[in-house]
Parts: structure tokens; sequence; C-alpha cells
């Protein structure tokens, strides 16, 4: 089976080509921007920029995948909220160009999309709630959603929620590697206390995924950790994880932080759909850490 993977640089990328790599009934066809920044092999790689339509015609002749799982886009919501062309160009019109031109090979295709849809006024959420969002990045997912849903191909949509965990020279960081570093170099941060969600560990994201292209499922999943909880109190718990002072952890209110992008105030999601259809079991955000932390201690041995 060939699998296309994009955003291969991504967090969510480097899980998936982790998880299906040493598969030896899987070849594993890994795309991103410039060059491959994984230090791992057993995978094949190629440059592309999602952007442009050749490139993605190209890519799609050149690799002719059975299963596609989207990943790439542009995640960070505050530079969304200021770039807004870039955020369409990168979340809606890539996913368009990868759309039109799966068309001719007819792969099962699975989109990665976000809480972010939701405007926080109701969470957690189940897939048949009323998306409504509340910031660029959230309306961009939501319009490739679209775009997916009225696509001929056999899709599917897996959203989920704050991912975490480590992986190489990654363009973006996550809450749970941003607190352990900030404590780590003795510095106080301001951590907030009146946002929920249900955190979700890239591992299980990566299996979640896979699960959805393996079985060719359709449909929307919602696919993250359980149990809501507030960033201050996973900022709490990574203290204690990686035995670190949380006493430079202070609880704030959203409000305090002029962020240009408007994150929802409670998502967090019901995950009984994808446990009953895909036998998705999340790992507790606790064990998440020792999970991260163990990965940290193997590779300083390296
Ligand atoms: N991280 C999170 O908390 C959440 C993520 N998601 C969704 O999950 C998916 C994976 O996220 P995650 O792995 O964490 O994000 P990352 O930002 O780590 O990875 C996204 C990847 O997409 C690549 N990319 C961006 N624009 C383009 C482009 N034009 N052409 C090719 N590649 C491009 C980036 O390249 P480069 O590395 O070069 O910048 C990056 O490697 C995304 O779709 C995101 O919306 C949903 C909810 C929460
Ligand atoms: C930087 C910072 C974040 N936080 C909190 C707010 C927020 O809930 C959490 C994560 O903040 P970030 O700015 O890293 O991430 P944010 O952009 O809020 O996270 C989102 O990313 C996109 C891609 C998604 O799709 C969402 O699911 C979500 O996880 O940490 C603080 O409390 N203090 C801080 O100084």
């Amino acid at each position: 089976m060939r699998v296309l993977i994009t955003g291969a640089n991504g967090l969510l990328g480097q899980k998936l080509i982790h998880l299906l790599s040493d598969d030896p009934d899987i070849k594993v066809i890994a795309t991103g921007r410039g060059p491959q920044r994984i230090p791992a092999s057993g995978f094949f790689y190629v440059s592309a920029d999602l952007t442009d339509p050749e490139s993605v015609q190209s890519l799609l002749r050149e690799t002719k995948p059975d299963r596609i799982i989207h990943c790439a886009a542009m995640t960070q919501v505050d530079d969304c909220e200021q770039s807004p062309e870039a955020c369409e160009s990168a979340n809606v019109t890539a996913t368009e160009h990868l759309l039109k031109a799966t068309e001719a090979f007819s792969s099962h295709f699975t989109f990665v999309s976000t809480d972010f849809v939701f405007d926080g006024e109701n969470g957690p959420y189940k897939e048949s709630d009323q998306p409504n969002p509340v910031s660029v990045y959230g309306a961009s997912k939501l319009k490739a959603e679209q775009l997916v849903q009225a696509s001929s191909l056999k899709t599917a949509i897996v959203r989920t929620v704050l991912v975490y965990g480590l992986a190489h020279d990654l363009s973006r960081s996550n809450l749970v590697l941003w607190v352990k570093n900030s404590l780590e170099a003795g510095k106080a941060i301001r951590v907030v206390n009146d946002q929920w969600r249900t955190p979700t560990l890239a591992e299980d994201l990566a299996l979640g995924c896979w699960l959805v292209a393996e079985k060719k499922a359709e449909g929307l999943f919602h696919i993250s950790g359980e149990g809501l909880q507030t960033p201050y109190e996973m900022a709490l718990k990574v203290a204690d994880a990686f035995d670190l002072d949380a006493s430079l952890i202070s609880a704030v209110d959203a409000s305090t932080f002029t962020q240009p992008g408007k994150r929802p105030p409670k998502t967090g999601f019901l995950i009984d759909k994808a446990k009953q259809q895909l036998g998705f079991q999340p790992t507790p955000f606790e064990e998440g850490l020792q999970i991260v932390s163990l990965q940290l201690a193997q590779n300083q041995r390296k």
C-alpha cells in the first residue's frame, strides 16, 4: 500500500512516518516544504510546495498513492490572523489542489482538522455539533473541510485538539515542550486557566489517523485525549512530571493576553465515535508526559 503523508516535517507528519515506515506492506511517501528535516530512513521524501498546482499534480503522478493523509497546514494561529492570504493559500488552496490532483487516482483522502472550527462556547464537542470559527485559522480549516466533504473521493476528516509531543526541528512548539523548556531555564510563565482542552499525544493522533486511513473510513471523526483540562492544569502536571519548579507558573485569564488570533474558550472533544468505530483509545495525559520524558532521555543518550 502506498501512503502519502503531507506536512512530513511537522509534528504529526513525523509521528506518522515513525508509525508506518517499518511496516513491510506499506510504502511511505513523505512530502514537505523544502528539504527533509526528519533524521530517519525507510521512507521516500519528495519536496513540494502544496500551494503550487503544478507541483501537486506531479507529486501525485509520480507517487500514485492509495491513501493520502493531509497534515500540512499553516498552524501558527496568530500568523494566520495577521496574514490571512497566506493562511488561505496554505490551508484552503493547497487542499483544493490536492483534492483535484487526487481525483485521477481515486485514493482515500484523510484531512486533519481542528477544534478551532468551533467557537468554544459549548465544549466538549461531538462530530454533529455546529462549527462556528472565531479565528482566521479556524475559518480556513472549516473551509477546507467543506471542500473535502464536497469531493467525489472517499474522504474522512480527523479533527483534533492541542497536540503535544517531541519531534525534530519543528517550526512550531507545543504546550508541553514550551512549559518544560521555560521552567528548566528558570523562566516564570503565565498560563491561562479559563480555557479548556482535551490535549492529544501526537503518537495517539498518528495512530487515529492511520486507523481511519487503513479502514478507508468516511466522514468526521473527533480524535483527541479525554477529560477537559486548562493549560494551567497541564502546566502544573508538566512541572510534576519533569520535577521542575511549579512556583514559576502563575494562572492568568486569557483576557490578559493580547494575541492577534482569538482562541475559543472551551473546546475539547467527545470521542465515543472514534472509540466505537475505530477502536481508538487515547493515552492519559500523565502517561503521555512519561512517554515524552522517556523519548527525551533516549535522545540524550544518542
Ligand atoms: N498542533 C496542534 O495543536 C494541532 C494541529 N492540528 C492540525 O493538525 C495538522 C498537523 O499539525 P502539526 O503537525 O502539529 O503542525 P506543524 O506546524 O508541526 O506541521 C505542519 C507542516 O505543514 C507544512 N506546511 C505548511 N505550509 C505548507 C505548504 N504550503 N506546502 C507544504 N508544506 C507546508 C509545514 O512546513 P514547515 O515545517 O516547513 O513550516 C509543517 O511541517 C494540521 O493540519 C493542523 O491544522 C489540529 C489541531 C491541533
Ligand atoms: C504562549 C502561551 C500559551 N498559553 C496557552 C494558551 C493555549 O491554550 C495553549 C497553547 O497555546 P499556543 O499559542 O501554543 O497554541 P494555540 O494556537 O492556542 O493552539 C492551537 O494550535 C492550533 C494549530 C490548533 O489547531 C488548536 O487545536 C490549538 O492547539 O497555551 C498560555 O497560557 N500562555 C502563553 O504564554
